[in-house]
């Protein structure tokens, strides 16, 4: 049986960028970004008037002037016309550019205006007080998005500022969610007392969304042979097969056998982890990579997080699946020598507080959790505030530094 070290290494070796699209800016939420991005010019990319009010020239205040005339208004978008001199001042609106000779801006707020006059009161100056300096934020040129980068809501704001309508993504692979059992119906159907609903395959589809990836094929099989080697053949024409239940070792779990007579190469089948020991993963001659997931509610979340998530984001330009280490608010122990993966809730503190869960079939477990924590393989015990490695569930409010 492999570690998980040893799982994530060898499904790191046949991951990687399916390549690049370039998209439109509208269409860019959650995609990763493929290309980097630097300053078209400066920001702002002119001294910015950060109040509405009037400009002067400082030296002008030092000199104990107060009653300036009004040469010109400067609205937003346009250039002002005559060269500011002593005594005069401009009114100005927020947003504006600044002409380059005044250096201050007093509030309307402290000002009294009359025909074309105004008197300001105010205390000392500041040197461009009210005034973002041009290139302040950023010079032309700049690095300002390193990719791959999540194209957040801040991400998708700082591209349009920057003129780009249309952005290199990386593409992403094409889907198909396979469901497999007897017992299990769909959320819509009526249910009879041993039956179990489909949540999985709801899971699958929910946590594939965050990556803006639609399956192409969904859909569920009972465990029948024929009916799942029929599906599997289909599901194969994709690149991405996520396969759930079936993959242990009961007399109708017929995952494993199907993949090994459909040609799929199997990488590995059973990891020393807790949940979701029995996990396969397997390459077709297709190429299409195929999961085969437990079935267990938690086991299915669980290796989508560490696994499936770990090799979306090596086909987005990443090393690895973002992670943090942060430190865990109480004592921990485990009794077996497996890698084990529990959720838990990050505190105000930036600590991690385990989640207590009955095992792998609870349906609650995750509801209060913001990601899993894993416990080594060999660490039985963890103790309060040891540093431990936590996966996130939406990384993309963890960028990885
Ligand atoms: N003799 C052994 N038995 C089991 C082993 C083992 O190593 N030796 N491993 C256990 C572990 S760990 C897990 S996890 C499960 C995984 O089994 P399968 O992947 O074959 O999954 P199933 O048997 O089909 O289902 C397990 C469990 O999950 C429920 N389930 C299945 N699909 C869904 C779905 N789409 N939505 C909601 N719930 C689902 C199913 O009803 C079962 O309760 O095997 C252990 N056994
Ligand atoms: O993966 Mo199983 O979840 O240990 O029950």
């Amino acid at each position: 049986m492999k570690s998980f070290e040893e799982a994530i290494a060898i499904l790191s070796g046949i991951s990687g960028s399916f390549g690049k699209e370039r998209i439109y800016l509208e269409e860019a939420d959650d995609r990763i970004l493929a290309e980097n991005i630097y300053a078209d010019r400066d920001y702002p990319p002119f001294n910015r008037a950060a109040m509405d009010g009037y400009a002067i020239m400082q030296e002008d205040w030092e000199k104990g002037i107060r009653t300036y005339k009004i040469i010109e208004t400067i609205f937003t978008g346009q250039p002002a016309r005559y060269a500011l001199s002593s005594g005069n001042c401009y009114k100005i609106m927020t947003g504006a550019a600044t002409p380059e000779m005044a250096n201050a801006i007093i509030r309307r707020e402290d000002a009294e205006e009359s025909e074309n006059q105004v008197t300001l009161r105010a205390g000392a100056l500041k040197n461009y007080q009210n005034i973002a300096l041009k290139g302040e934020d950023s010079n032309t040129g700049s690095l300002l998005l390193s990719a791959p980068l999540k194209c957040t809501p801040q991400v998708i704001a700082l591209l349009a500022t920057v003129g780009k309508a249309t952005v290199e993504v990386y593409k992403r692979p094409k889907v198909a969610i396979i469901t497999t059992g007897d017992e299990i119906v769909s959320p819509a159907a009526g249910i009879s007392p041993f039956q179990i609903r489909n949540s999985n395959q709801y899971l699958l589809r929910s946590l594939l969304s965050q990556w803006k990836i639609r399956p192409v094929l969904c859909t569920h099989v009972d465990d029948h042979k024929e009916k799942l080697t029929s599906i599997l053949s289909a599901a194969l024409e994709t690149d991405l097969v996520i396969i759930n239940g079936a993959v242990s070792a009961g007399d109708a779990d017929h995952v494993p056998a199907v993949l090994q007579e459909l040609g799929v190469k199997t990488l590995f089948h059973k990891v020393s982890i807790r949940p979701g020991k029995p996990i396969l993963i397997g390459k077709a001659i297709s190429g299409a990579i195929v999961f085969a997931l437990p079935g267990n509610p938690l086991s299915c979340l669980s290796t989508f997080i560490v696994f499936v998530e770990h090799y979306l984001y090596r086909c987005s330009g990443y090393e690895a699946r973002p992670i943090q280490m942060l430190p865990v608010l109480k004592s921990r122990t485990k009794k077996h020598p497996l890698t084990e993966f529990f959720p838990v809730a990050l505190g105000h503190s930036g600590g991690l507080s385990p989640i207590s869960f009955n095992g792998s079939g609870d349906v609650t477990a995750t509801i209060q959790a913001h990601g899993l924590a894993m416990q080594p393989a060999a660490s039985l015990q963890l103790h309060k505030d040891e540093l431990i490695t936590f996966y996130p569930f939406n990384p993309s409010f963890y960028s990885p530094l």
